[in-house]
C-alpha cells in the first residue's frame, strides 16, 4: 500500500467538513488504496465539537485513516501537508452576497497563508472553499509566496455540478451524460455558467447541448440566473448554506486534480489567471481546465461570442474590486 498522504481540513467542526471528512476517509478523493493522515483545524471554542466528529470518524471503522490530529494551531495543522481543503470561514445568511463575508473571512486566509508558507510541503495542493472563495484563495497564495501560485485553486465545481444537473434534468438524462459545461469567473452571482461548448450523450449519440435544448433564450436567461442564484435558494430553503453538495464538489475537485480529466473533457476550477481569454493576470478566475500528471492547464482557443464576452468581463471586474478590498483588509 502507498505511503499515507497528509491532508488538512480547516473548519473541520463545521457542516461542510462533516460530509467531506467521510468522503475523504472512505477513499472517494485520493483513492480506495490510499491511506490518509487527517489534520483537522478549527478554532479553540470548537475543539469539543471536533472531538465528537473524531469519535464518529473512528466509529465509521475505516481502515484508510491512519491518524487524526485535531488542533487550533495552523502551524500544527499545515505541517507537511500534501493537500489542503480550506473550508474554515463564516457562511453567509439569507439576503447576503458572498462578498459581504470578505471583511469577516479574509483575515483568516491572510493568517493561514503565512502559516502554510512556513510549514506546508511546497507541493501542497490547496483548494479554497470558504467564501468569497476566489478572493480568499488569492490572498492565501499572496501570503504563502514560497508555494507556487499554481498550487492554489478555489471551488467552482459546485456551480459546474449544479449547471450539469439542471441541463440533465431539462433533457431527461442523468447528470453524467452532460459534459464540458463551463463556469467562468467568480463563485458569486456574477459567475457565467456557459454551455456553448457543452455536450450531451442522448442514447449513445453525443450532440451539443445548445442543439439538444434548442432554446437559447432559456440558456441565456433562466439557466444562467438559476445557477448564479442556486446557493441563495438553498439558504432560503434550508436556513443554512449548501453543505452536502459543497462537500461532494470539493471531493470531485481534489479527486480530478489528483487523477486527471478524461479525454477531451474538462472541468471548471478557480485558478490564477495568466491573462487567458483577456482576463487580468493574477485574478483567481474560474476557467475550464484539463488536468494531467496532477497539473492543470487552461483550455485554450474556445470561441467567445459578444454575449459571453460581456459576462466574462463583468465577473472579472467584480473579482478585481474584491481583491482590492481584500488587500486593503490585510495591511
Ligand atoms: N465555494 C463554494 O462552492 C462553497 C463555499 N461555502 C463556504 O464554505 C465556508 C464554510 O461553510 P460551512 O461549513 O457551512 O460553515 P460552518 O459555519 O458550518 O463551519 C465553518 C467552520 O469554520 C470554523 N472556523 C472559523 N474560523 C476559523 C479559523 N480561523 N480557522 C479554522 N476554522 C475556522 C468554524 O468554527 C466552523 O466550525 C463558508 O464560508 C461558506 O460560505 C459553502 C458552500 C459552497
Ligand atoms: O451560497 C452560499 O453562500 C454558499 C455557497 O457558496 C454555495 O452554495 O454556492
Amino acid at each position: 500500500m502507498a505511503e499515507p498522504l497528509t491532508v488538512v481540513i480547516t473548519g473541520a467542526a463545521g457542516q461542510i467538513a462533516y460530509s467531506l471528512l467521510y468522503s475523504i476517509a472512505k477513499g472517494d478523493v485520493f483513492g480506495k488504496d490510499q491511506p490518509v493522515i487527517l489534520h483537522l483545524l478549527d478554532i479553540t471554542p470548537m475543539m469539543g465539537v471536533l472531538e465528537g466528529v473524531i469519535m464518529e470518524l473512528q466509529d465509521c471503522s475505516i481502515s484508510l485513516v491512519r491518524n487524526v490530529i485535531a488542533t487550533a494551531d495552523p502551524l500544527v495543522a499545515f505541517k507537511n501537508v500534501d493537500a489542503a481543503f480550506m473550508v474554515g470561514a463564516m457562511p453567509r445568511k439569507d439576503g447576503m452576497e458572498r462578498k459581504d463575508l470578505l471583511k469577516a473571512n479574509v483575515k483568516i486566509f491572510f493568517e493561514q497563508g503565512q502559516a502554510m508558507d512556513k510549514v506546508a510541503k511546497k507541493t501542497v495542493k490547496v483548494l479554497v472553499v470558504g467564501n468569497p472563495a476566489n478572493t480568499n484563495a488569492c490572498i492565501l497564495s499572496k501570503y504563502a509566496p514560497s508555494i507556487p501560485k499554481e498550487n492554489f485553486t478555489c471551488l467552482t465545481r459546485l456551480d459546474q455540478n449544479r449547471a450539469q444537473a439542471q441541463i440533465a434534468a431539462k433533457l431527461n438524462v442523468t447528470a453524467d451524460k452532460v459534459t464540458n459545461v463551463i463556469i467562468w469567473g467568480n463563485h458569486s452571482s456574477t459567475q457565467f455558467p456557459d454551455v456553448a461548448h457543452a455536450k450531451v450523450d442522448l442514447n449513445g449519440k453525443v450532440v451539443p447541448v445548445r442543439e439538444a435544448i434548442n432554446d437559447d433564450s432559456y440558456l441565456k436567461n433562466d439557466f444562467v440566473a438559476s445557477v448564479q442564484q442556486r446557493g441563495a435558494a438553498v439558504i432560503k430553503a434550508r436556513k443554512l448554506s449548501s453543505a452536502m453538495s459543497a462537500a461532494k464538489a470539493a471531493a470531485d475537485h481534489m479527486h480530478d486534480w489528483f487523477f486527471g480529466t478524461k479525454g477531451d473533457n474538462w472541468v471548471s476550477m478557480g485558478v490564477i489567471s495568466d491573462g487567458s481569454y483577456g482576463i487580468q493576470e493574477g485574478l483567481m478566475y474560474s476557467y475550464p481546465v484539463r488536468i494531467a500528471d496532477k497539473k492543470w492547464t487552461i483550455v485554450q482557443g474556445l470561441s467567445i461570442d459578444d454575449f459571453a464576452r460581456g459576462k466574462l468581463d463583468a465577473t472579472a471586474a467584480e473579482l478585481k474590486e474584491e481583491l482590492e478590498a481584500a488587500i486593503a483588509e490585510c495591511t
